[in-house]
């Protein structure tokens, strides 16, 4: 029987790791706040160690009130919680997995719907989807969707051989692939600034603007994940998905429709556009960096024994650009990086400044109309505009219009998991990544990487709470340009 909710049993593989404490519970749990789902859900996690169903609970509600101010509802919340435990690589116990799911189907309405969601290392994605094919756990009585977690894959190749694991257990249709940034208001805000408004659509272009600039800098370090982070390094970890989807977003022509076939197939023409790195130029258009210690900051290579010798970069900053009618001779510079002075995630729209604006005070002023996208920690629009500074004379200032999202009541403001966890409830695939999508991205991650591999870089080379380093200032200074503050 169907209720007026949609519902579903969620199944975590590594319901006790870092992701499911810190982002998936408590997005589960606004999503059942805030009504987006009914009494009629379940969450199984597995996970190998030897927990009980009430170890589990407590562990939710541990995880929600770190996460927000004391809630009130969470005995019952976390009563919906169940705890398998668990091998991955035990292909028996995935029938035992299955007797659970049909019990738990009779206990609640959820239509025999399943998620199941992969928040585990990614070298266990493809057989997990297979043992699921394989034991039936696929061919619930509802829909069935898997969502994975990022790294999909490690290059090109490794992520072919994954998606193609994947895509024989499981439908095109039923995978979404997670890109938390495409949960993130100010992100999904970027196609709706750019078409909702007559005014920018016609300056949208390399005649009116002269370069874009996307910077996402961590002041963290790599905390407790520096296992994985040393294998992938800031390209992959952030470059590959985050910041080529915020590129993709800011170049895409308008879509015909909202649906995600036609928003995906117009980014994906952008990725296909993006120029490869030429190995004879590596250095005009990129820059890569490791983190030394500063001011009593550990540097990179003292965070782990084994990462005394690391050559992995924790920055990257780059000038991407797109060979297409639109965007022909703009640079998207793009930075990123670890243990940097700010935590902040701001797009920059630079206009070109008029030929010959008399109303700046010297030749050599330059104010140019900005339009910033402030993705976090605050959410906005600011349009920097020129206007009379007040008093004698006619000298130009710039001023700002601004508009931010700050006030809003906390928990009516959706985080990027729980809006992609209800996207997927929903069965809406536009905030997911299509295969057409990673592929492209890691073409042109892999021409960077390749690049970069016949050289072993001199790290460290910015110290922690900088801005990276200087090396990623002249990229932009030999083309007249200079990274735009990135707080107001
Ligand atoms: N943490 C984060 O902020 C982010 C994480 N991700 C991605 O999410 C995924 C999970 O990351 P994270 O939570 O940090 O990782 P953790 O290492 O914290 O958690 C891994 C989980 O997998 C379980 N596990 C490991 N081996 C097995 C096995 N053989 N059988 C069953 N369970 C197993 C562990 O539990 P146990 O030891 O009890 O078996 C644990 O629950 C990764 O793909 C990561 O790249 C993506 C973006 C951000
Ligand atoms: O995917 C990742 O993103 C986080 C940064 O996410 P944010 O939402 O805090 O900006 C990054 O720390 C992590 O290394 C990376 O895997």
């Amino acid at each position: 029987m169907s209720t007026d909710k949609p519902n579903a049993i969620i199944v975590i593989f590594g319901a006790t790791g870092d992701l499911s404490k810190r982002k998936l519970f408590p997005s589960i749990y606004r999503l059942y706040k805030n009504g987006k789902i009914g009494e009629e859900f379940a969450v199984v996690g597995l996970a190998r160690r030897p927990w009980t169903n009430d170890v589990f609970r407590e562990n939710v509600r541990n995880s929600i009130e770190q996460s927000s101010s004391k809630e009130e509802d969470l005995e019952d919340f976390s009563s919906h919680f169940y705890y398998h435990s668990f091998d991955v690589t035990d292909t028996s116990s995935y029938d035992d997995l299955n007797n659970l799911l049909e019990d738990l189907e009779g206990h609640y309405q959820t239509d025999g719907n399943r998620i199941f969601y992969l928040a585990m290392a990614p070298e266990y994605f493809g057989s997990i989807a297979n043992q699921l094919e394989e034991n039936g756990l696929k061919n619930g009585k509802g829909w069935t969707r898997l969502v994975i977690e990022k790294p999909f894959g490690h290059d090109l190749d490794s992520a072919k051989e994954l998606n193609n694991q994947i895509r024989h257990a499981f439908d095109e249709d039923q995978i979404y692939r997670i890109d938390h940034y495409l949960g993130k208001e100010m992100v999904q805000n970027i196609e709706v600034i750019r078409f909702a408004n007559g005014i920018f659509e016609h300056l949208w272009n390399n005649r009116f603007i002269s370069n874009i600039q996307i910077t996402s800098s961590e002041k963290l370090g790599v905390e407790e994940r520096a296992r994985y982070y040393d294998h992938s390094g800031a390209t992959r970890d952030m470059v590959q998905n985050h910041m080529l989807q915020m590129v993709a977003l800011l170049a895409m022509e308008p879509p015909i429709k909202l649906t995600p076939e036609e928003i995906r197939s117009e980014k994906v023409k952008v990725l296909r556009a993006l120029r490869l790195v030429d190995p004879e130029k590596v250095n005009e258009f990129f820059v890569r960096g490791q983190y030394g210690s500063s001011n009593s900051i550990k540097g990179y290579r003292e965070e782990a024994t084994d990462l005394a010798n690391s050559t992995t970069e924790t920055f990257v900053a780059g000038k991407v650009m797109i060979d297409n009618y639109r965007w022909a001779g703009v640079p998207f510079y793009i930075r990123t990086g670890k243990k940097m002075k700010e935590k902040s995630t701001k797009i920059v729209v630079e206009f070109n400044d008029i030929p010959m604006n008399l109303y700046y005070k010297n030749e050599t002023e330059k104010h140019p109309n900005l339009l910033i996208i402030n993705i976090q920690p605050n959410e906005g629009i600011t349009l920097y505009l020129n206007a009379k500074k007040a008093g004698i004379g006619s000298i130009a200032e710039p001023i700002k219009l601004s508009y931010t999202n700050n006030g809003v009541d906390d928990i009516n403001t959706p985080e990027a998991y729980e809006k992609l966890l209800y996207d997927c409830i929903i069965g809406d695939t536009t905030n997911f990544t299509h295969w057409d999508e990673v592929a492209h991205s890691w073409e042109f991650v892999d021409s960077l990487l390749d690049a970069w591999a016949a050289v072993t870089p001199d790290f460290p080379n910015y110290p922690a709470g900088s801005m990276g380093p200087e090396a990623a200032d002249d990229l932009l200074e030999k083309d007249g340009f200079h990274w735009w503050p990135i707080t107001d």
